[in-house]
């Protein structure tokens, strides 16, 4: 089995000004040091610039949260990969669970998205999948995932699914303070590995980087570490904070 390094990834969602974003990243730099563990910020779109000059030299990744699947065009209000590529952005969001009930997002959009991303940069997709509270009362989470994950990553050819981030986000962990158990995060990225071993091979399902993300907090994030198949957490309200969002990364 490949190690896989972990990787947590802090979602700012729609916080913070590009001040705001300024004073994070040079409280954040003294902090993030002697660690092993990956991380990155993916911010709004007006704040990518200033984060990738202030961690210019440093470890510290920057993604984006969204991008359109086409080059240029009237499409008010979106951004494209050649923009996202000319900040020299590192990682980018696809299909999170809040762009997939407010900015009616499909499995459909988020294939061309990462078709885009994959065949034509550099930028690692983290791709967010997972079920909301009536799916898992009526223990659908696996079927739910199942077929996201297979409708996402259609078309898609093994070396370029191997280098992906895949994050599983149940929707009612998010930002309601209710985590996944440990022991249901750790059940749901095995699933996902499964999933990625039919679909391609051992090989993808051992590179794929697989996260946890829901109500990740640094009193929290050892257990949900700790379960063999969660290889890092994407976390939404802790990483707004450079002291908390450490404790997670100091996992
Ligand atoms: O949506 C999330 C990360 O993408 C999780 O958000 P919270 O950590 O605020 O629950």
């Amino acid at each position: 089995m490949a190690l896989r390094i972990p990787f947590i990834a802090g979602n700012w969602k729609m916080f913070k000004t590009n001040k705001e974003a300024l004073e994070f990243a040079e409280e954040f730099k003294k902090l993030y040091q002697d660690t092993d563990v990956k991380t990155a910020i993916c911010a709004p779109f007006t704040q990518l610039e200033t984060l990738k000059k202030a961690f210019a030299g440093t470890c510290i990744g920057v993604g984006a949260q969204n991008m359109h699947f086409e080059d240029e065009g009237a499409f008010t209000g979106e951004i494209s990969l050649p923009m996202l590529k000319e900040i020299g952005v590192d990682y980018c969001i696809i299909g999170h669970s809040e762009r997939r009930q407010y900015f009616a997002e499909t499995d459909e959009t988020v294939n061309l998205k990462l078709k885009k991303l994959l065949n034509e940069s550099d930028i690692v997709p983290i791709l967010c999948v997972g079920e909301n509270l009536e799916q898992r009362e009526a223990g659908k989470e696996s079927e739910i995932v199942e077929n996201q994950i297979k409708a996402d990553l259609d078309g898609l050819s093994a070396d370029k699914v191997a280098r992906m981030v895949i994050a599983y986000e149940p929707i009612w962990a998010i930002g309601t303070g209710k985590t996944a158990s440990a022991e249901q995060a750790g059940e749901m990225c095995a699933l996902i590995r499964r999933v990625l071993e039919k679909l391609y091979d051992e090989d993808v399902c051992d590179q794929v980087t697989i996260q946890y993300g829901g109500s990740v907090k640094p009193e929290n994030a050892t257990e949900i570490m700790n379960m063999g198949e969660v290889d890092g957490a994407l976390v939404g309200g802790a990483s707004l904070k450079p002291d908390k969002f450490m404790g997670i990364i100091n996992f």
